[in-house]
């Protein structure tokens, strides 16, 4: 059976997903049972479009590359054209909205709402979109549940690094006490770039350049996009109810090329880290940029990788590293839930 998939948003990610989609379309139905059959796309400049037995997403993908749209798509009988994300959500036959909009740090929105519509029409949600889950989560997840639908955000915290799984499949049955780590790939290509003495300005352009920064790339800066994944990680992993403004935050924006200088003659490096820690009564959390020496692991991670350790009461410390943004990482993200959607494992 086809799994019909509508892309809601269709940037970065969503692309970096229709790429693998199209590049392993064999191998994920043959080996993986995994038959995907992407039917929409809804994108308020890229163009949308709908065909209920398919779109040719090898032709959709030449279009955005060599116009920047999808507009110029070939008519044919059952194309609708110029449906927004809810007629989509709602008027499609997608088994699984694929939500790639903008992360909005402040509501949520339209995020939110397009997961609620999604879950009303029966359809599951896939999303690297923070925003449902570090606002929303404990709601969204029992209207899925009582829809008989599924969620999954894996790409929600370090993108296609399994920062999510990993804990709750791998590490169940520990306690988890503590939680640390490096949570934003921009950021960190930011200080590993100024490091090597680029500036602050030219190294963001950079990240942004290769699809790890955030629409608004203020939310990477001053730290708003690692508040989201600590809310995220303390809700979903330590099962915390965390909410936003319980968590101290601090980005990097105030740091100059003499604060990365200074840290180089001790003998460290700055990173913006951010810390959970299990206290009795719930979790104490907070980020902010700290100057490590370069004997901890977390001084080592450079670029947009990111790397989180989970201080875990039977099994010890794990730490996983990997990539904590970019376009296939992320994309691919999804696929772990999309796959696992049909395992019936989500
Ligand atoms: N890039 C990365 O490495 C990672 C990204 N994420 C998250 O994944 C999501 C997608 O990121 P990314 O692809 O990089 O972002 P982009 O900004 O590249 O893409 C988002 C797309 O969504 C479109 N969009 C905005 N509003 C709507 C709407 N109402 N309906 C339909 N489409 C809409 C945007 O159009 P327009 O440009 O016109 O606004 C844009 O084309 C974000 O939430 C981000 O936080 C998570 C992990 C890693
Ligand atoms: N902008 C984010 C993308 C992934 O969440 C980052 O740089 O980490």
């Amino acid at each position: 059976m086809p799994h019909n998939i509508a892309f809601i948003g269709f940037g970065v990610v969503g692309q970096g997903l229709a790429e693998i989609l199209c590049d392993r379309g064999e191998t994920l139905r043959d080996s993986h049972g995994l038959d995907a059959n992407v039917v929409a796309i809804s994108d308020p400049v890229k163009g949308s479009l709908y065909h209920p037995d398919g779109l040719n997403i090898k032709r959709v993908l030449q279009l955005v590359r060599e116009t920047g749209h999808i507009r110029d798509y070939p008519d044919q009988p059952g194309l609708i054209t110029g449906w927004d994300s809810f007629r989509t959500i709602r008027e499609s036959n997608a088994d699984t909205v694929v939500e790639v909009t903008f992360t909005n740090v402040k509501t949520g929105q339209p995020a939110i709402d397009h997961c609620k519509a999604a879950f009303e029409s029966g359809k599951n949600v896939v999303m690297s979109n923070k925003g449902p889950v570090a606002l929303a989560y404990r709601e969204l997840s029992q209207m899925a549940r009582e829809k008989g639908v599924r969620l999954g955000y894996e790409g929600t915290v370090m993108s296609g690094t399994p920062a999510l799984r990993m804990p709750l499949v791998s590490l169940t049955g520990n306690a988890i006490t503590e939680v640390r780590g490096i949570l934003n790939g921009t950021t960190n290509y930011i200080l590993t770039k100024m490091e090597a003495g680029m500036s602050f300005d030219d190294a963001l352009r950079e990240a942004q350049e290769n699809g790890y920064a955030e629409a608004d790339p203020t939310s990477d800066i001053e730290g708003y996009d690692v508040l989201y994944k600590v809310v995220i990680l303390a809700n979903v992993v330590m099962n915390v109810p965390l909410r936003r403004e319980d968590v101290e935050c601090e980005g990097i924006r105030h740091l100059t090329q003499g604060d990365i200088e200074k840290a180089k003659s001790e003998g460290k490096r700055w990173k913006l880290l951010a810390r959970i820690k299990k206290t009795g009564d719930g979790v104490k959390a907070n980020i902010g940029p700290e100057m490590l020496p370069l004997s901890d692991p977390l001084a080592g991670v450079s670029g947009a990788m990111n790397a989180i350790t989970y201080d875990c009461d039977l099994s010890g410390p794990i730490t996983l590293v990997g990539a904590g943004a970019g376009r296939t990482e992320t994309g691919f993200s999804l696929l772990i839930d999309l796959i696992n959607i049909d395992r019936g494992q989500l």
